[in-house]
């Protein structure tokens, strides 16, 4: 089995005139805490609407398992064990935690909506909800509405949904983006906590989540792959440095300074 799981090479989207990809190759390890940072614009979600097959590329390829999946849909790229967490959309919105995740935990064992008629009747799926709700701090609100979850708890739901999919990837969208100060730290940790066997690539504009978290990082501007390496290389590489510079983002208030120890 080869260390890497997910591998794009030579990725380029053109939208018109603009390359918003350019010439990206990108591995992700066994096991990875991976982060894809970059200025605004910098093309990071145009990569993973490439990865997840939302975006057909230009050029190039991505290859999860070592199998080309460069041509999949992204709900077969999902059966293949590549998820992103999920926005909470109308759909959920009158559903409670509990609910959502039976549905989700079912689909993915080929269960269909049966456990609609019958909640708590498939022990195997109430088992697996239930673990989730407690893995992801939402046992309390597991039967309140979505709607009326606090947005820090709604956030977690995402990542709960994602992960009942059983995925080898898991790509992280902007996990903490809006969560309120006093929600943050609850976030933070149940990321921390992610199971060592998924994969993680995780997109972030925060940088206290991103050097506690990422034990590789890449840095995409205008498109293309500046560098990558461990967060300390990323901490003491002054192109990074410079290219932050005058956006404001929180990474100059870390650079050049010590990131945070990794092992
Ligand atoms: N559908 C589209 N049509 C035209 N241009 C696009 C499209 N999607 C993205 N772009 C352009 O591609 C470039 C990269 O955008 P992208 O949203 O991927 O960057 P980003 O790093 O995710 O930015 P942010 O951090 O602000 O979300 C930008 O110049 C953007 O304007």
């Amino acid at each position: 089995m080869s260390d890497i799981v997910l591998s794009c090479q030579g990725l380029v989207k053109k939208f018109g005139g603009i390359t918003a990809t350019n010439n990206v190759t990108l591995n992700l390890a066994r096991g990875a805490r991976h982060a894809l940072i970059g200025p605004n614009g910098a093309g990071k979600t145009t990569l993973i609407n490439l990865l997840t097959g939302v975006l057909e590329p230009t050029a190039g390829s991505i290859t999860l398992e070592g199998q080309d999946i460069s041509r999949l849909a992204p709900h077969q790229r999902v059966r293949r064990g590549m998820v992103r967490t999920f926005q909470i959309n109308q759909l959920f919105a009158s559903m409670t935690p509990l609910e959502t995740l039976a549905l989700v935990v079912s689909q993915q064992r080929g269960l269909g909506a049966r456990w609609w008629k019958s909640l708590g009747s498939n022990a195997a799926v109430a088992d697996r909800a239930q673990q989730l709700l407690e893995q992801f701090h939402l046992g309390e609100v597991a039967t309140q509405k979505t709607e009326h979850l606090a947005y820090g708890k709604r956030r977690l739901l995402e990542i709960a949904i994602a992960l009942a999919c059983e995925p080898r990837v898991l790509l992280l969208d902007e996990p903490v983006a809006g969560v309120p100060a006093g929600e943050r730290e609850e976030l933070l940790q149940t990321v921390a906590a992610l199971p060592a066997d998924v994969s993680v690539l995780l997109i972030e504009h925060d940088m206290d989540l991103v050097f506690s978290f990422a034990n590789r990082m890449t840095v995409l501007v205008n498109g293309a792959v500046l560098t990558e390496g461990s967060p300390g290389e990323i901490a003491a590489n002054p192109e990074v440095k410079a290219v932050y510079l005058g956006h404001g983002d929180e990474i100059n208030e870390r650079l050049p300074t010590e990131p945070q120890p990794h092992v």
